[in-house]
């Protein structure tokens, strides 16, 4: 798959060959910012009301299509070495957003793009127009926006700016992606009445929605929680510098090769406080037998003889189901991960993708309704594919260390949170990257 995002065309990659380590593997990483705060960062310098600075934001895919949207918006958004400026101005439409296949931008854009005085479409790749963004649309209608979606509830739409959003008092229906709620909360302040916000069913991925009400505050944002939500008071958002933490999600591959091989790995300046879900992989990596300490370089995990099975409901951390998905493949029992029915709309239906991928490799997997099964089995070669899931090439890399033999088809799927993903791990285990065509 080619990916073509403002002002970069990456380069075509077939066929990934990922390397096998039996041998420990010992290793200290440094991993670029995080997709989510970068994200926040983003919208927020925009919204707000001067000039500020994003210390080392992530450079990806995802993040640059947010920039470039921002930029179609009106928003100056310049680099100053590794760091960008962003100069917020008047929102103006008529303009087109490309959100790529990034939920980020398909729901944090359009509540921006209501306050602009023109219409804005967003669109992105074939798989962004299956994602579910109903919830978001039928918000942003009870807040007085006009949306033209031709009543699929999904990218394509238009948003039908007028310079000014009414807010007020809304129930969404979130149980498909929090990003609905951080969405329409990341702009409320700049609406006249802010927004009172009721989440109808499940909310996934909470810590997510506690990085949107934190970040909101580090920008002098009044946001209370109510009984089902919370309220976001309408005023200012004062721009403000901040320093990106490196990614934690991005981490857990990374990690998971200590426990793949009995070996040692730290990933380095991992914060001692975070909204970022990866907090929970300091547990969830102890409850499958690693030891994990915090040195004075970063968080050190070191795995044990065998993996231990795991049974977690992961709905608040769905993101790191592809890489505990491979490790519960490599385990000596049968796992069962929960709470995760939200992934069938991610950039794949990841627990259809995972059925197939751990399958390949010799597991048997049963499909839940809202969950996996994973029971290991002799290992296999395989090729899979990346399903243009960035995850799902970290998953079969994980999977490749274990299993001689495993190839990945359109790897190039990791330019969405870290292009470089296969060279780094090439480095980790010590071996070439391995990538042909
Ligand atoms: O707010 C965010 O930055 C994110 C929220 C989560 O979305 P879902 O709630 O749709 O899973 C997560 O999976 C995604 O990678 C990033
Ligand atoms: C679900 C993910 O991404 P998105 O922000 O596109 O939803 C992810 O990165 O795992």
């Amino acid at each position: 798959m080619r990916f073509v995002g403002p002002g970069r065309i990456l380069p075509v990659t077939e066929v990934w060959t990922t390397p096998h380590r039996s041998a420990p593997v010992d290793a200290v990483v440094s991993l670029p910012g995080s997709k989510s705060i970068t994200a926040r960062a983003l919208i927020l310098a925009a919204l707000s009301d001067g000039p500020s600075r994003i210390v080392r934001p992530l450079r990806a895919r995802d993040t640059d299509l947010m920039a470039g949207g921002l930029r179609a918006l009106g928003v100056g958004i310049t680099e100053d070495g590794a760091d960008w400026v962003v100069n917020p101005g008047r929102l103006r439409g008529p303009a087109e957003v490309d959100a790529g296949l990034a939920g980020t931008v398909l729901r944090f854009l359009p509540p921006v793009a209501a306050l602009a005085d023109g219409p804005v479409r967003v669109d992105g790749d074939p798989r962004l127009r299956d994602r579910p963004n109903a919830g978001l649309l039928a918000g942003l209608r009870a807040l007085g926006v006009e949306i033209d979606d031709g009543g699929r509830g999904r990218a394509p739409f238009t948003v039908h700016g007028t310079g000014r959003v009414r807010g007020g008092a809304v129930e969404v229906d979130a149980s498909e992606s929090s990003q609905v709620v951080s969405g329409l909360l990341l702009a409320a302040a700049r609406f006249d009445e802010g927004i009172d916000l009721a989440v109808a069913g499940d909310l996934p991925s909470m810590p997510h929605v506690e990085m949107t009400v934190a970040t909101l505050r580090e920008h002098g944002v009044e946001v209370t929680a109510t009984e089902r939500g919370w309220r976001v008071a309408p005023g200012p958002i004062a721009a403000r510098d901040v320093v990106i933490e490196p990614d934690l999600s991005n981490a857990a591959p990374f990690l998971a090769a200590a426990l793949v091989t009995g070996g040692r790995v730290t990933v380095r300046d991992w914060p001692e406080v975070t909204t970022q879900p990866g907090a929970q992989l300091d547990k969830l990596f102890t409850q499958m037998g690693a030891h994990v300490a915090r040195t004075a370089e970063g968080l050190q995990v070191t795995g044990p003889e065998t993996i231990r099975p795991l049974v977690a409901d992961l709905g608040e951390v769905g993101e790191l189901t592809p890489v505990l998905a491979a490790l519960c493949a490599l385990a000596d029992g049968t796992s069962r991960l929960t709470g995760i029915a939200h992934l069938r709309g991610h950039e794949t239906d990841r627990l259809q993708a995972l059925d197939e991928v751990l399958t390949a490799v010799g597991a048997t997997v049963t499909q839940l309704p809202d969950g996996l099964v994973v029971e290991p089995g002799p290992h296999r070669a395989a090729q899979v594919d990346s399903y243009a899931d960035h995850r799902m090439v970290h998953a079969a890399a994980v999977l490749g260390l274990a299993v001689e033999g495993v190839t990945v088809t359109d790897p190039g799927a990791v330019s969405k949170t870290l292009p470089d993903f296969c060279e780094r791990w090439a480095d980790l285990v010590g071996a070439t990257a391995g990538v042909g065509s």
